[in-house]
C-alpha cells in the first residue's frame, strides 16, 4: 500500500520537520512505497492532499497538527481515501479520541501496519470538521491571540487574550435548533464535538464518540464574570456536567444564527459569521487506527 505524507513543516513550531527523517527511515526498513510532501502555505495542506489522489495515494497521513488534519480531510473528503495521522502539532487533540498518547515512532510504524475504522465527519456550512467546533468565549480567545501573538510570545499571548476577552465579555445573543428542539440563548459558548478534546485537552464532551453518529453539544450559558472564572477549571477538566448553566445533549443537526457576528472555530480554523449550520455525516470518513 503505498502511502503519501502531508507534513506541515511549521506545526508544533517545527517538531514535525524533524519527523522528517524517521518517517523516510521507518517506511524504508518496512519495505513501504511512500511520498513525503511539505505544505507550501498557510492552508495548503488542503491542496496537496488532492494531489495524492490525483496520484493514486489510498492512504493520505497528515504530519501536523489539528489544523493540518482539518486542512487534509476537506482535500479527501468523498475521494474514499483513508486518512492517517501522525500528531506533529502543539495541540494534537484529534487523536486524543482515538487512542493512548505514543511516540512518534510508534505512531509511524502502527500508521503503516494499523486497522482501518470509519467515523462521523462534522459540517458546518461549507466546510468540514473532524474533531471539534465551537462558538463563543474559547473562539473568541483564539480570534484574539492572533493579534496579540505580534506583541507577545505562545502562552503569555494566550494568557493576554484570554484575560483580554472575560473582562470586555458580554454573551452572544444566539438562536440555536437542536434537530426539532429550538430556543434563543445568552451564551458563554456552545461545544459541538465529534471527539472528546480541543484546545490542547480541554474536555467539553467527555461522553463524545467518533463513531456514534452523533455530536455531543455543549451549551454554556450566559453567567457572571466572578461564576465564569470557578466554572471554566471545571470545564476544562469534562466535570461541568452539573451546572446550572451547563446544557450536554446529542444531535445530528445544528442551526446557530445570530443579528450580530458571532466567531466559529472548526478544528481550530477560526473566522467570524452570523450563521453555523452543523451537520453530521455518519460514516463520513475512514481513519486509520494505530
Ligand atoms: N508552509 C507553511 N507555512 C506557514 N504556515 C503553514 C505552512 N503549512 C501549513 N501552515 C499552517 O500552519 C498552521 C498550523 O498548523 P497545525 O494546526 O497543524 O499545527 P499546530 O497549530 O502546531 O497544532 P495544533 O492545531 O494541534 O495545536 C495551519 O493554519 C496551516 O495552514
Amino acid at each position: 500500500m503505498k502511502l503519501f505524507f502531508v507534513l506541515n513543516p511549521v506545526a508544533g513550531k517545527g517538531k514535525s520537520i524533524e519527523l522528517m527523517s524517521i518517517i523516510k527511515r521507518i517506511c524504508e526498513k518496512e519495505n513501504v512505497e511512500y511520498m513525503i510532501k511539505l505544505t507550501p502555505r498557510v492552508g495548503g495542506a488542503e491542496d496537496t492532499a488532492r494531489w495524492g489522489i490525483e496520484n493514486n495515494y489510498k492512504r493520505i497521513i497528515a504530519v501536523g497538527g489539528d489544523g493540518t488534519v482539518n486542512e487534509v480531510v476537506n482535500g479527501i473528503v468523498g475521494s474514499k481515501t483513508v486518512l492517517g495521522v501522525v500528531p506533529a502539532g502543539s495541540g494534537n487533540d484529534f487523536v486524543r479520541s482515538i487512542g493512548d498518547p505514543k511516540e512518534p515512532e510508534q505512531y509511524i510504524l502502527d500508521t503503516i501496519h494499523g486497522k482501518v475504522k470509519t467515523i462521523d465527519l462534522g459540517m458546518c456550512n461549507d466546510r468540514y470538521f473532524i474533531n471539534m467546533a465551537s462558538i463563543g468565549l474559547d473562539t473568541q480567545v483564539a480570534i484574539r491571540t492572533q493579534k496579540t501573538k505580534k506583541y507577545f510570545s505562545g502562552s503569555l499571548a494566550y494568557l493576554v487574550s484570554a484575560l483580554l476577552t472575560i473582562f470586555s465579555y458580554k454573551g452572544w445573543d444566539l438562536n440555536i435548533q437542536i434537530d426539532d428542539q429550538a430556543f434563543h440563548a445568552k451564551t458563554l459558548l456552545t461545544a459541538i464535538a465529534n471527539g472528546k478534546f480541543y484546545g490542547g485537552g480541554v474536555l467539553p464532551a467527555p461522553d463524545a464518540k467518533l463513531d456514534d453518529g452523533y455530536f455531543d453539544i455543549c451549551h454554556v450559558k450566559h453567567m457572571s464574570k466572578e461564576k465564569m472564572f470557578r466554572v471554566l477549571p471545571k470545564y476544562m477538566k469534562g466535570k461541568h456536567r452539573d451546572i446550572k448553566e451547563v446544557q450536554l445533549v446529542k444531535g445530528k443537526e445544528i442551526l446557530i444564527t445570530s443579528d450580530n457576528p458571532f466567531p466559529l472555530n472548526l478544528d481550530g480554523e477560526v473566522s467570524i459569521t452570523n450563521k453555523a449550520h452543523f451537520k453530521l455525516i455518519e460514516k463520513g470518513i475512514d481513519i486509520i487506527v494505530p
